[in-house]
């Protein structure tokens, strides 16, 4: 499977949020998009749910426009992790992980027993199953985290787009939610796109990285040659020293204390 976004652009108002932006995601492989506070990082993601349509420009999924696509059909192809998961209503926990099962079931139709085992199996794999009659409103940000975490990967899809799935977990959960992820891309040859704000984490689990500022791409490419005190530098206007690290297997970036 390929994702392509053709020649994006997007403004909410006046200003343009999303500039000119063409790249392509390929299956199995785990993109990153990074880049400072209001560079479009969310709204490029909004972009390729489909939540947001470009006002120029159009993404294509093996070079079949999304916006061709019904609402259904795009939920089959493409899970999002919202970066806001606030969900003021009181469903259960499993209520909403079956949400996930959703583009699944016929109109009118119960879940199958099929929805209801997948449900039960994601709620145990992210740690989240002793919580299942808990009402999604009443829980911690990191536990309400992985229950929708846990709704996009019931979800299925080829495609999975994370908005900082990670910002409120501790280090265990995040590590054993990125080990899922990674794990899906290179059984289930899935696309994911993540954004992150820690450029180790990022460097660590993605094959390729894609700095964003103001709206453009910086930088797109394996994930080791992107990251480097000069785009590091370009992008954030910070000084870094990056070096390989042996025990992650990856670059990692240190910043002087002054
Ligand atoms: N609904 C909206 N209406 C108007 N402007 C918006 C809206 N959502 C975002 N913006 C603006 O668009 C720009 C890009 O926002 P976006 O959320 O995509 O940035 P981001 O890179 O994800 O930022 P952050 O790292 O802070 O999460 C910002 O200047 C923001 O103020």
């Amino acid at each position: 499977m390929k994702l392509t976004l053709n020649d994006l652009c997007f403004a909410y108002d006046r200003d343009r949020i999303i500039k000119n932006i063409s790249c392509s995601f390929v299956s199995g492989s785990f993109y990153s998009i990074l880049g400072p506070n209001g560079s479009g990082k969310t709204t490029l993601l909004d972009l390729i749910s489909g939540f947001l349509k470009p006002d120029t420009g159009y993404i294509d999924i093996d070079q079949a426009p999304v916006l061709s696509l019904s609402k259904k059909d795009i939920s089959k192809k493409i899970a999002l992790v919202s970066q806001d998961h606030t969900i003021n209503f009181p469903f259960s926990v499993k209520d909403v992980v079956m949400m996930g099962r959703h583009p699944y079931i016929p109109r009118f139709s119960h879940p199958s027993y099929n929805d209801v085992e997948q449900v039960e199996a994601m709620m145990q794999v992210c740690g989240i199953h002793h919580l299942h009659d808990r009402k999604i409103n009443e829980l911690s940000g990191g536990e309400r985290q992985r229950c929708v975490f846990a709704r996009a990967l019931c979800q299925d899809t080829p495609i999975l787009l994370l908005d900082e799935a990670f910002s409120n977990m501790d280090i265990n959960h995040t590590l054993h939610m990125l080990q899922l992820v990674k794990q899906s891309v290179k059984e289930k040859n899935k696309i994911v796109i993540s954004v992150f704000h820690d450029l180790n984490l990022a460097s660590t689990w993605s094959d390729s990285l894609l700095m964003l500022k103001n709206g453009k791409i910086s930088a797109f490419g394996n994930s080791q040659d992107v990251l480097t005190q000069e785009t590091i530098k370009e992008v954030f206007d910070v000084a870094s020293i990056v070096e390989f690290n042996a025990h992650v297997q990856a670059k990692q970036v240190y910043y002087p204390s002054i």
